[in-house]
């Protein structure tokens, strides 16, 4: 026994469909778009889109490249009306774009509509009524033969007023509204109906677009019904095939990607997915899976966040940080083992200079899209050693032997635990600086001068300056090089017994604002091994400061072990 009402509920059937062909195809074409943001997108807002913002997103749907876009339901308001005449009679439609507008079958706004369309190249007018057995029986209380007859109907009206406005090519779409509710030899009748008043021909095909108004079953189905219409309604290259799906179970997206499969032209859908209820089918989702399957979609998607700037502003709705693509996130790695890959995956990729994409936990190149690589690595707990070196690297400059990148993660770590918050890049250098540049106590580099080694093999010698707990002294030493010297002149002089163990150097920034960095791991104190690191335009300068830097952290160290 469930403790959920399960007896409320029943599943769909399975169509009858023998030999389905769609789970053997493969999309390999971008369909025809159709943006409905200014009409099923518009109409589902919580404070719908004023003259301003419709414009904005005219504009930003033909930037994209629709060229088809719905542009609103003009019998349904004045400010619709109005919006659908100023793009006309402002020269806003671009010769190679049609604008659609919505209809219900009933007479004054069917008349209503052809006023609204008047003086535009060419439209698509969009008739609709609801065909569902839910709907027949609930909303309009009628037969088959009543839902037909509407219409029917109101496509003889659509027919009689072609001839009223005939500078402007009209195009008959007819969506039986709740497709996924009805019975398909009934929207097969109802379709042939509409086929039969309009006459399309293969030169001036209507289209029929086949809404899943309500999204009710998993995505199969819906590819089996499109596949079914293909095979059983007449006259298949008389109309063109619209898709036209919600996304109520979530899974839209994946409904109109296997109806494509299934035969499907065109794809009616808003950006982000915006409409009513859990929305439109999300075009830019849509796109940028075909375009990671190397398929050309048709629509230009290169300022990602500017689009979504838009539809933001336009919807008054946010888009998830975890949105296909768009998401404030999705270019994210905050864990610590996909840092690692992601940062791996891109050195690779600018080792080989290969075309093809492929970076681990990346499946699109953000800078496609917009975006940069910035974004990608961020840190926290949850963050490894490749994290904090690929941020150090990639913003400052700074390459990190792999033994330091280890040794630093720790102190990350230690921060990140405590605070549980996420550290930027700039927190991160600010944490590295105080670390390793700042680490000044007791000992202090203030200035050498070296004798280098001569030719007879004489060693070289230093004298430096330093300061030991704020007091200047000047020690002297000599060895095989500068920090062999240094290190000399620090045990004879100042009893610091410390010896290098590794030693990497390399330079930042270019040109007269170039400067080197030492990172040396030194041993000391309770055979404590542990990093220093100095920056300074003089090299020598810079491996001095980064030996009294892993003096002063080995003191540290050894100090807080005793304690
Ligand atoms: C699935 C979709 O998204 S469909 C698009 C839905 N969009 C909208 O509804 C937004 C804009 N709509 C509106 O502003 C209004 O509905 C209007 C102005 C178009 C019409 O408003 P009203 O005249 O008040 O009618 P309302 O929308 O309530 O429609 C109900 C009536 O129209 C009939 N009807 C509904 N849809 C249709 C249709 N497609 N074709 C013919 N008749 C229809 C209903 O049976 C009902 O008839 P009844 O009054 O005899 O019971
Ligand atoms: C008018 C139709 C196509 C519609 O918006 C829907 O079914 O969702």
């Amino acid at each position: 026994m469930s403790v959920m009402p399960v007896e409320k509920y029943r599943a769909v059937q399975p169509i009858d469909l023998p030999n389905r062909q769609w789970p053997g195809k493969v999309i390999t074409k971008a369909p025809l778009w159709c943006s409905v943001d200014l009409r099923d997108g518009n109409q589902a807002l919580i404070e719908p889109m004023g003259h301003d913002r419709k414009l904005r997103m005219f504009r930003t749907l033909v930037k994209m490249g629709f060229k088809e876009i719905e542009v609103g339901f003009p019998s349904a308001s004045q400010t619709d009306f109005d919006f659908v005449r100023y793009l006309i009679d402002n020269g806003e439609i671009p010769d190679d774009v049609t604008v659609q507008v919505l209809t219900q079958a009933r007479e004054e706004l069917i008349i209503r509509t052809f006023d609204a369309i008047r003086g535009t190249k060419r439209a698509v007018v969009h008739l609709y009524n609801s065909t569902s057995t839910l709907q027949r029986r609930v909303v309009f209380g009628l037969d088959r033969a009543g839902i037909i007859d509407i219409a029917v109907k109101g496509t003889q009206l659509v027919k009689s007023l072609v001839h009223k406005i005939p500078d402007t090519e009209i195009v008959l779409e007819y969506s039986p509204e709740s497709f996924t509710g009805t019975e398909l030899d009934f929207a097969k009748e109802i379709c042939e109906a509409v086929m039969d008043v309009w006459q399309p021909t293969a030169e001036k095909p209507m289209i029929f677009n086949l809404p899943s108004t309500v999204e009710m079953a998993t995505p199969n189905v819906y590819a089996d019904q499109i596949e079914w219409f293909i095979r059983n309604v007449k006259w298949r290259d008389r109309y063109l095939l619209s898709l036209h799906p919600h996304n109520d179970r979530g899974t839209g997206v994946a409904a109109t990607e296997l109806a494509l499969m299934a035969g499907a032209d065109r794809v009616e859908g808003t950006l982000f997915g915006n409409g009513e209820r859990t929305g439109n089918v999300d075009v830019v989702t849509l796109a940028l899976n075909m375009f990671t399957q190397g398929v050309d979609p048709e629509l230009v998607i290169d300022d990602i966040d500017e689009l979504r700037r838009t539809a933001e502003y336009c919807n008054q709705l946010p888009v998830h940080p975890r949105h296909p693509y768009a998401g404030d996130l999705v270019f994210t790695a905050f864990s610590g083992s996909h840092q690692d890959a992601i940062k791996k995956g891109l050195a690779a990729r600018r080792k080989q200079n290969d075309v093809v994409w492929e970076v681990p936990y990346l499946p699109i190149d953000p800078e496609d899209l917009g975006r940069s690589y910035e974004a990608v690595i961020r840190v926290n707990s949850q963050s490894g050693k490749g994290g904090v070196a690929y941020l150090l690297e990639q913003d400052y400059g700074l390459h990190l032997p792999r033994k330091l990148q280890i040794e630093f993660s720790r102190v990350v770590q230690g921060h990140t635990d405590l605070t549980g918050k996420e550290v930027t890049s700039a927190d991160l250098y600010g944490m590295f600086t105080k670390e390793y540049f700042e680490a000044k106590y007791p000992l202090e580099f203030v200035h050498h001068n070296t004798l280098p080694a001569n030719s007879a093999g004489e060693e070289s010698s230093i004298t430096s300056r330093v300061k030991v707990y704020g007091e200047t002294k000047e020690i002297h030493g000599s060895g095989t090089g500068p920090i062999d010297a240094f290190c000399d002149s620090l045990a004879k002089e100042l009893g610091i017994d410390i010896e290098v163990v590794d030693y990497s150097q390399h330079a930042v920034g270019q040109g007269a604002d170039a400067e080197a960095v030492t990172y040396v791991e030194m041993k000391g104190e309770g055979n404590i091994t542990l990093f220093g690191v100095g920056r300074d335009r003089n090299v020598t300068v810079a491996s001095l400061k980064a030996v009294a830097s892993a003096a002063n952290r080995i003191h540290a160290a050894a100090a807080a072990g005793a304690k």
